[in-house]
């Protein structure tokens, strides 16, 4: 079996009484890509806290890399990078100052926070805008230097918060690649993200929690086949999706589906059948559990 990075039992949290875990059981192979879906509030910045040791569980088992967070809190911040929501990158500075700022506050020395700036540089493709001031950069140069910066000494689990939101779809894309890559050299990666399609893409496993508890976790495929079926599409000429029907596949239910529209309304409208997708897991998952959202 392959070891484990986190492992996560029997987790509760409350802020005064609004429970916010309520009992949450998770764990992430090590080397592999975990993504935490829910609805806003459902907990997942506070479950990435209680990871990085920034907030504590009232109750339950948490243990980052072998190390428990609650009673080996430096053996846990040894182990983690961590990259939040919003960037935290000195906007005065150039990307350069800023790498070589940040080795040299985590303890590396002149030279070693030189050669380490100047690989992550490489790393991240901003060696063209290395000498330039990070105010001027753009929201997915801001985020690959966000994440470089974290990875200035490099851990064996790295968190993610929502690490592409706001990004247009070039810039997430190429975030992804890093992500993938980074995978692939060993770290393991917690992410957080509202983009379904992200999760799908992205990680070896997923779980999406609401209402304080884990409503489903499995590979984007289980989650899919979990939910079953398959989703009969109708679109007009735009190409929007004006109706959606879940279906066995069966030629019956195609045909039921049809005899709703007449030749009129039918006008230019076309049909097809496609697999479920991550937004049907979530929307199903989530629809179960309305008194989460
Ligand atoms: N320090 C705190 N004190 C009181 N309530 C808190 C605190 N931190 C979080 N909460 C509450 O806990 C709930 C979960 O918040 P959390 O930020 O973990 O959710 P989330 O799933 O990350 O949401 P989002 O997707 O909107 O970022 C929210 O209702 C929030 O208001």
């Amino acid at each position: 079996m392959d070891s484990l990075s986190i492992e996560i039992t029997g987790l509760r949290k409350k802020f005064g009484h609004h429970i916010v875990l309520d009992g949450i059981d998770l764990s992430v192979p090590s080397g592999s890509i975990f993504a935490l879906l829910g609805p806003n509030g459902a907990g997942k910045t506070t479950i990435i806290n209680i990871l990085s040791t920034l907030v504590s569980p009232d109750s339950g088992t948490v243990r980052v890399a072998g190390h428990d967070v609650v009673t080996d809190i430096e053996g846990v911040k040894q182990s983690i990078s961590l990259t939040g929501q919003y960037a935290a990158v000195d906007e005065i500075l150039t990307a350069e100052e800023n790498l070589r700022m940040m080795g040299r506050l985590s303890g590396l020395s002149a030279e070693d926070a030189r050669s380490r700036t100047a690989e992550l540089l490489e790393y991240f493709d901003l060696v063209e805008s290395a000498h330039k001031r990070v105010k001027t950069f753009s929201g997915g140069m801001r985020r690959r230097l966000d994440l470089a910066i974290s990875l200035v000494v490099s851990r064996p689990v790295l968190f993610l918060d929502e690490p592409t939101t706001g990004l247009d779809t070039r810039s997430r894309r190429v975030l992804w690649e890093i992500i993938l890559k980074l995978a692939a050299s060993g770290i393991t990666i917690f992410l957080t993200t509202q983009y379904l399609e992200e999760a799908d893409q992205l990680a070896d496993n997923i779980a999406v929690i609401a209402n304080g508890r884990v409503l489903a976790q499995g590979t984007a495929e289980e989650l899919k086949s979990q939910i079953g079926g398959e989703v009969i599409e109708i679109r007009n000429e735009k190409d929007e999706v004006i109706h959606e029907y879940p279906t066995d596949g069966s030629i019956r239910e195609f045909i039921q589906v049809l005899e709703h529209f007449s030749n009129v309304e039918a006008g230019e409208n076309r049909i097809s059948i496609r697999k479920p997708s991550m937004d049907d897991v979530f929307i199903e998952l989530t629809s179960q559990n309305k008194e989460a959202i």
